[in-house]
């Protein structure tokens, strides 16, 4: 049953896309196994060919790409506010999108959850995130500008912190950047209707990338590759995904990797945010961190932790009961401690290699 209320509004956004000028080779379902959604290839696709083109009347452009997840969901709100007939317009895309429950991200990770990453560091920055859309959602936060409450400024939405909180982590996760105009360099967030039904995949594995043409009006996903009928059509969001804890708090998935990588905050003076450089690379012999030091700074991290990873494997195996989201918060935990592990042991090697030269 549900597959097919699923097809239904799918089926509609698509009509919706193409009726309003839009391009769209593609369909919209299940990617693997375990419930997965993705964007599928309708039909054969040469590199180079246009698999989706979505006008700039159907993009909802927020604010500048530097401002929060809570921020931007103000800013759409004020747009429904002020434009009710725009919004009513936008209808197949705001049933596209997820239900409560359906998208997590850093602001709405509950406590029971954040317990699991065994990290008081790392659910800290979770609750920042968090205390700020609520301060946002209050009318407390100091901004450097006046701004009341959800409730004060726009009192016709009657909107709870949940809802809020919810649509604050669809913004986090289905939103793109790019310049407003051919040239700036500044970045606007933008919410894209069908492009944003797209998963990531690591540079390697993606089959397309998205561009904003500026002189047709329109945003574009293009295929980087040939892609048959039936192809999940995947793209690289950013390069910080690289990294689990990124992954994680922006997007509420961990990826299996091998070699695993160090997450961001285990790197020297790291950041979520997310940098490529560093480590792996560094850790190589005459690498600025092939240290001592930088191998006793990576095992004190992992020392720290209350379950070594094959442990978490275990407690994953035999609770089975563990479902959704904590059983991804377990998984990241032991990832995390794989890299640690990995990193630890690498290092020790290229150690151990220079002092025998
Ligand atoms: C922009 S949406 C992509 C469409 C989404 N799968 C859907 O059905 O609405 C981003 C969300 O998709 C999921 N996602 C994207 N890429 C993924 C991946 N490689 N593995 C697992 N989940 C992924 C995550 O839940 C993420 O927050």
């Amino acid at each position: 049953m549900k597959t097919h209320k699923q097809l239904t509004w799918t089926d509609h956004l698509i009509d919706w896309v193409v009726v309003n000028g839009g391009t769209a080779g593609v369909r919209v379902g299940n990617v693997n196994g375990k419930g997965l959604r993705g964007v599928i290839a309708k039909k054969a696709f040469k590199e180079g060919d246009t698999i989706i083109s979505i006008p700039d009347r159907l993009a909802v452009g927020l604010a500048s790409h530097e401002y929060t997840a809570a921020e931007l969901t103000f800013a759409l709100l004020r747009l429904r506010s002020v434009h009710p007939e725009w919004w009513d317009f936008m209808t197949p895309y705001w049933d596209s999108l997820p239900r409560e429950g359906e998208v997590l991200r850093e602001q709405s990770f509950p406590e029971e959850l954040l317990d699991l990453l065994q990290d008081d560091a790392l659910a800290a920055e979770a609750r920042k995130e968090r205390e700020f859309a609520e301060g946002l959602y209050y009318g407390t936060v100091n901004r450097g500008y006046e701004q009341g409450s959800l409730a004060e400024e726009m009192p016709n939405l009657n909107m709870s912190l949940q809802e809020f909180k919810h649509l604050s982590s669809i913004i986090g996760s289905y939103t793109f950047a790019f310049p407003r105009k051919a040239g700036e360099k500044s970045m606007i967030r933008y919410m894209l209707p069908l492009m944003d039904k797209m998963n990531h995949a690591s540079p390697e594995a993606a089959t397309a990338y998205v561009r904003r043409d500026h002189t047709n009006a329109e945003f574009l996903v293009v295929a980087i590759k040939d892609i048959q009928m039936g192809e999940e059509v995947r793209f690289t969001y950013n390069l910080s995904l690289l990294r689990n804890d990124a992954s994680l708090f922006k997007y509420g998935f961990v990826q299996q990797q091998d070699p695993p990588r160090l997450c961001a905050v285990d790197l020297p003076g790291g950041y979520l945010g997310g940098i490529l450089e560093g480590p792996p690379w560094e850790y190589y012999a005459g690498g600025r961190l092939t240290t001592r030091a930088e191998q006793l700074r990576l095992s004190a991290i992992l020392a720290k932790f209350p379950t070594a990873a094959e442990e978490d494997e275990l407690i994953l195996q035999r609770q089975r009961e563990i479902t959704g989201w904590a059983r991804t918060f377990i998984e990241f935990r032991m990832l995390r401690k794989r890299a640690l592990q990995h990193a630890i042991d690498f290092l020790n090697q290229t150690l151990s290699n220079r002092s025998t030269e």
